[in-house]
């Protein structure tokens, strides 16, 4: 079966600002504080780096409720056993990520436009990543931000729940919640922060605050 996911408070990983405490050590700590999705995203490890810290992820999130999301390496996904995969529009097609993952793990595609947000497939596709919402120093190779305006225009035109990524903090929780996206995706606003399961816990009291 397929599991069951939250995409409210969803934790981006990046091994260059969890380089502190390491990206498994940064995750346990996010979901202590409210994070209820963990995505392993590292461009340059190669698959068997991502398989490595993969395994420990999952160890490590066990028993959590969070689920854990490979982005890019379809491959890896599969062989660390993880709850889905995460790709984008560059990447390898629905289709065939769809073919290699079966019917019962996540598949979570970006979207960054309201014309691409209504082509998804929710026979295929179990959530977006929509946005970018802001220019972010996280992903230099990002899409013209949206705003909260255009975040909306995406969520409004998605078969499938959206998380809203690109330069999110607290402070936006608010506008992203009231344009239509089930949760934030965050990179920086956790990873390499002096206390990342205080960060997470900020960020979970104040969606906790408006949606309860
Ligand atoms: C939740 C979420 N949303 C969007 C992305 C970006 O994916 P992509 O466009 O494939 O870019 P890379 O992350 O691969 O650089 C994401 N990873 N997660
Ligand atoms: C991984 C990623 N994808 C994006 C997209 O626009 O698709 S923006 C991004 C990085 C988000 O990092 P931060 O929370 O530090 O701004
Ligand atoms: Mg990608």
């Amino acid at each position: 079966m397929k599991p069951s996911f939250d995409l409210s408070l969803y934790l981006v990983l990046d091994p260059g600002l969890c380089a502190g405490i390491g990206m498994v050590e940064t995750a346990r700590r996010a979901v202590a504080g409210g994070a209820t999705m963990v995505q392993l995203r590292d461009k340059e490890g190669g698959t068997a780096a991502m398989v490595e810290t993969g395994l420990a992820l999952k160890a490590a999130l066990a028993g959590s409720g969070a689920r854990l999301i490979v982005n890019d390496d379809v491959a890896a996904a599969v062989e660390i056993g993880a709850d889905g995969v995460h790709i984008g529009q560059g990447d390898m097609s629905v289709i065939e990520a769809r073919a290699l993952i079966g019917p019962e793990m996540l598949l979570g595609l970006s979207v960054e436009t309201p014309d691409l947000a209504a082509r998804v497939d929710p026979a295929m596709v179990d959530y977006v990543g929509a946005g970018p919402v802001f220019a972010t120093p996280t992903k230099t190779d990002h899409k013209t931000p949206v705003g909260f305006d255009g975040l909306a225009a995406q969520v409004a035109a998605c078969p499938v729940p959206a998380v809203a990524i690109g330069g999110l903090k607290v402070d936006h929780v608010a506008q992203t919640l009231a344009a239509g996206a089930k949760g934030l995706a965050v990179v920086s606003a956790i990873c390499g922060q002096p206390d990342p399961e205080a960060a997470a816990r900020r960020l979970r009291a104040e969606i906790d605050r408006l949606t309860r």
